[in-house]
């Protein structure tokens, strides 16, 4: 494959986006009993080789990619298109860290890698981007600075969460025209079933990436957090593809 798969193109709607209207898709792999980790979060490859190319593109279609700090702590991942042909004219994602407390370890390999290793197959790697609450101290906001990261303190509500419908306006004062939300379970659910709607009337998510690869994991970290599986709205199927042993499905929320 050396260019995005033709079904990614036609149904992300990604060259309408714009800072002021961003594009959010929500993705994850899962098992066929809807588990998207193993016991304790210990990470899971469930994608196969086409279907984890596959999303290697889609990375490259937006201009950022967002984790919760769950999934940073626990898969320590790179967020990186490493399984793509070498090329400048392939872009990473930006790096979003949804961390309202500021747990993020320095010795994280999205900073520390982007620290030593900037440029990799003459692609330049960016800087991690953390998404704090605004009620966090000056002085861990610094701290975290001087190890290399960006900090954007963000208004939280009064659970101290940064409302998943106020994403649109952080992304365009940032200046970022789209994201792919790539979990975990706690981010997914949360912004899956955010009832606000845009100004537009259209909902929140744009578009629903699944891949579902046919394995059983059992005891583990499920798609959805036990006990929040309310309000979860229908989706529409626009598209399914076989990749390899996968199915990869692209829906949208059904309003
Ligand atoms: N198979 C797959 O496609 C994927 C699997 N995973 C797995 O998911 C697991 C982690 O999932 P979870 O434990 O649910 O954690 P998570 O990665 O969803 O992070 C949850 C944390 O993010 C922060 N957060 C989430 N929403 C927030 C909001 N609205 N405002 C402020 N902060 C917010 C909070 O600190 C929260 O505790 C890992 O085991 C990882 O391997 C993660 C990504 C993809
Ligand atoms: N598409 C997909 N398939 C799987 O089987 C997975 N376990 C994941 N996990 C997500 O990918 C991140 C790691 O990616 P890199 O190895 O850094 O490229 C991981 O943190 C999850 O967000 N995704």
């Amino acid at each position: 494959m050396t260019s995005p798969p033709p079904f990614l193109a036609q149904h992300l709607p990604l060259d309408k986006a714009t800072a002021s209207r961003p594009h959010i898709t929500v993705t994850w792999a899962q098992s066929l009993d809807s588990k998207i980790a193993g016991v304790g979060g210990k990470r899971v490859i469930l994608s196969g080789s086409e279907s984890m190319l596959m999303t290697h593109w889609m990375r490259t279609m937006h201009d950022a990619i967002m984790i919760g700090i769950n999934t940073l702590i626990l898969d320590d991942p790179r967020l990186q298109i490493n399984l793509l042909p070498a090329s400048p004219n392939l872009r990473p994602p930006q790096p979003l860290i949804l961390d309202p407390h500021l747990r993020f370890p320095p010795s994280a390999r999205l900073l520390t890698e982007y620290l030593t290793k900037p440029s990799q197959r003459s692609i330049s790697l960016h800087q991690p981007w953390i998404i704090c609450s605004d009620q966090v101290s000056h002085f861990k906001i610094r701290a975290l600075e001087g190890s290399g990261a960006r900090i954007i303190p963000v208004k939280v509500d009064e659970s101290g969460r940064i409302p998943p419908s106020s994403l649109p306006t952080v992304l365009g004062e940032l200046g970022l025209r789209s994201v792919m939300i790539e979990g975990g379970s706690k981010v997914l659910s949360q912004f899956l079933s955010c009832k606000d709607k845009r100004e537009d009337g259209s909902p929140l998510v744009d578009s629903v990436v699944v891949t579902v690869a046919p394995t059983f994991i059992g005891d583990g970290v499920g798609v959805v957090p036990e006990g929040e599986d309310k309000g979860l709205p229908p989706l529409r199927t626009l598209h399914t593809e076989t990749m390899g042993k996968d199915a990869v499905m692209v829906c949208a929320i059904d309003i």
